[in-house]
């Protein structure tokens, strides 16, 4: 699986302020696990959401294996989005569900209309689901509402979420905020077990710590202001390479 952005440019206000992203061009490869750094407003969300076609870009292209995903039909873009992993920073769970229920619902995309109408599962589906759940260390909390969860517990309902749609493509939009160090560090060894488990997977992780990234990212792209300011490896990104990403102005 390659994800490729060519000269992408998103522009939300078309013409106000400066865009979100501005001639972005990327290569995601299979087994890249990236961490994705800026500012509060560098465009790492951005960027996330143009590779599963939440954002249209304004101009330019992503590809996900050699198809435009600005392009397809609904249809298609249903097929497409079904391979792709999404770990939402606000983790995206329906609260008054059981943890089970949201494992399950990720499967949702890779199956047919009528069955999702009907609200069945397979007993396949329920065991996949269940053991996700104890890949995330949460075997005992199928049953139990999201709502009566920590943050790292939901955090891990949403990985889990994720994880039962084996997908190709993994993007987690800042997944540890408001987590914890010891949490946060949980939850990054579980993203990159998880990558690891397929050589073929990409892996786009948006972070606000950089030392997270650099422990367990095997590549970094610093964003700034909507442009790639920094593209290399974790042991790359040194004193001065920090500063082009979050120095002053
Ligand atoms: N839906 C939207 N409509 C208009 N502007 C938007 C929208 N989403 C983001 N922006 C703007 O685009 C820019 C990039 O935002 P984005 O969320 O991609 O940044 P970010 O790096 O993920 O920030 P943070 O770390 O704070 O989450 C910001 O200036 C933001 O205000």
């Amino acid at each position: 699986m390659t994800v490729r952005l060519r000269r992408v440019t998103v522009d939300y206000a078309s013409g106000g302020g400066l865009p979100a992203l501005r001639d972005v061009t990327l290569d995601f490869r299979p087994g890249e696990m990236t961490g994705v750094l800026g500012r509060s407003g560098a465009g790492k969300s951005t960027l996330i959401r143009c590779i599963n076609a939440l954002v249209k870009p304004s101009s330019g292209s992503v590809e996900i294996d050699g198809r435009d995903v600005t392009r397809l039909g609904s249809r298609a873009l249903r097929d497409c989005r079904a391979g792709i992993g999404m770990v939402f920073q606000q983790f995206g769970l329906v609260p008054r569900t059981s943890a089970l229920t949201n494992v399950l619902l990720g499967a949702i995309g890779q199956r047919p209309a009528w069955r999702n109408a009907l609200g069945f599962f397979s007993a396949r589906e329920r065991a996949a689901a269940a053991a996700a759940l104890e890949a995330v260390e949460l075997g005992g909390f199928g049953p139990r509402r999201v709502e009566q969860l920590s943050g790292g517990q939901r955090q891990r309902v949403a990985i889990a979420r994720a994880l039962v749609q084996r997908p190709a493509v993994l993007l987690a939009d800042e997944p540890v905020s408001s987590l914890d160090p010891v949490t946060s560090r949980g939850i990054l060894e579980l993203l990159a077990r998880i990558h690891r488990e397929d050589a073929r997977r990409v892996t786009v992780v948006n972070l606000h710590d950089v030392e997270l990234a650099l422990a367990y990212c095997n590549r970094i792209v610093g964003l700034r202001e909507g442009r790639v300011v920094f593209d290399g490896r974790p042991d790359e990104v040194d004193a001065s390479v920090r500063q082009t990403i979050y120095g002053g102005a």
